[in-house]
């Protein structure tokens, strides 16, 4: 019986143009994390990363939030100094809690294009000091739950939705949906009210319905030219920042396949203290950070200092 759902209509469009990042000599459309939209509490940063050898992204620390990676062409290969090394190919996910401290590289495995998603989740203070490795995990695109229903297809990547679970669970709680939605097609995906969520167009056209007569149709692509999902030659990738309701409505107003991803997730609600890698509660605590890093200590033990340099 279809009822009639409270649906989150647009509250803010961002373009997420293209910018070079740190001095990896690699490009990313940055979503969330750019000027306009700083941050939406628990995402601190979403970049679409676009990544050819021999850059890439060094050793470099983290501590305080955890990072999701999603390979959508190509590998990346991650060394961590907790001794753990692994890569990831597309359709796959590694899911990193950096806790009180990791220093990683994150290097293409691959020849030619390597790119991807990377989404930085901050920690709740009670978190944000534990001990990197144990909540480590990679999955296998052959373990990502994937539903087909009216012309969409739905990869449960982080969290669980449509009754399907994603073995990746985050404190706190998020929910990373992919979708590949045909022309015409349309989706209604429940999000917990209290959540924050937005969607990231990687190619196509959507629309996101006010309500169930009109369908606003707020991104038109139409400089992007898809010959497959692969080689989207240029486009202007759109965040589109979800306001108040229990559900949206997505609909591929398009002539081509429509490919985004819709992310959502409890708000933390604690003071916000970022300084490129390190996201704490306080400056004091930020300090701290630097401290241990430069003096490979609490978390940066093995941090290899001639060849760690901050990307800013
Ligand atoms: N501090 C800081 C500053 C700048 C950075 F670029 C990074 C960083 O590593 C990344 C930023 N986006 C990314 N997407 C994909 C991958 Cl694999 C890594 C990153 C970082 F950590
Ligand atoms: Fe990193």
């Amino acid at each position: 019986t279809r009822r009639r759902w409270r649906l989150r209509r647009v509250v803010q469009k961002v373009v997420a143009v293209e910018q070079a990042e740190g001095r990896g000599g690699f490009r990313v459309h940055r979503s969330i994390g750019r000027k306009e939209l700083r941050r939406l509490d628990p995402f601190l940063l979403l970049d679409e990363f676009h990544v050819r050898r021999p850059a890439g992204f060094p050793d470099h620390p983290h501590r305080g939030f955890q990072t999701v990676t999603y390979m959508l062409k190509g590998g990346f290969h991650h060394q961590d100094n907790c001794g753990h090394s692994s890569t990831i190919y597309k359709g796959d996910v590694q899911w990193m809690v950096s806790g009180r401290g990791v220093v990683h590289s994150e290097m293409p495995a691959s020849e030619g294009d390597n790119k991807g998603l990377q989404l930085w989740i901050n920690l709740p203070a009670s978190h944000k000091m534990t001990y990197p490795g144990k909540f480590y995990q990679e999955l296998s695109a052959s373990r990502i739950p994937s539903v087909t229903t009216d012309g969409t297809t739905v990869k449960v990547v982080v969290g669980e939705c449509l009754g399907m679970k994603s073995v990746v669970k985050t404190t706190p709680p998020v929910c990373y949906l992919d979708f590949l939605q045909e022309a015409g097609a349309s989706v209604t995906q429940p999000i917990p009210n209290d959540w924050n969520a937005f969607i990231y167009v990687l190619s196509g056209t959507v629309g996101v319905v006010k309500d169930e007569e009109s369908v606003e149709s707020l991104i038109i692509l139409s400089d992007v030219v898809v010959k497959d999902e692969e080689s989207v030659e240029s486009g202007a990738h759109h965040t589109l920042v979800l306001g108040e309701g229990e559900a949206v409505t997505v609909k591929n107003i398009g002539a081509e396949r429509a490919h985004f991803i819709l992310v959502a997730g409890a708000p933390i609600g604690e003071p916000v203290v970022q300084w490129g890698p390190f996201v704490m509660n306080t400056q004091e605590e930020i300090d701290q950070a630097n401290h241990d890093f430069q003096h490979a200590q609490n978390g940066f033990e093995n941090a290899r200092k001639a060849s760690c340099r901050y990307i800013r």
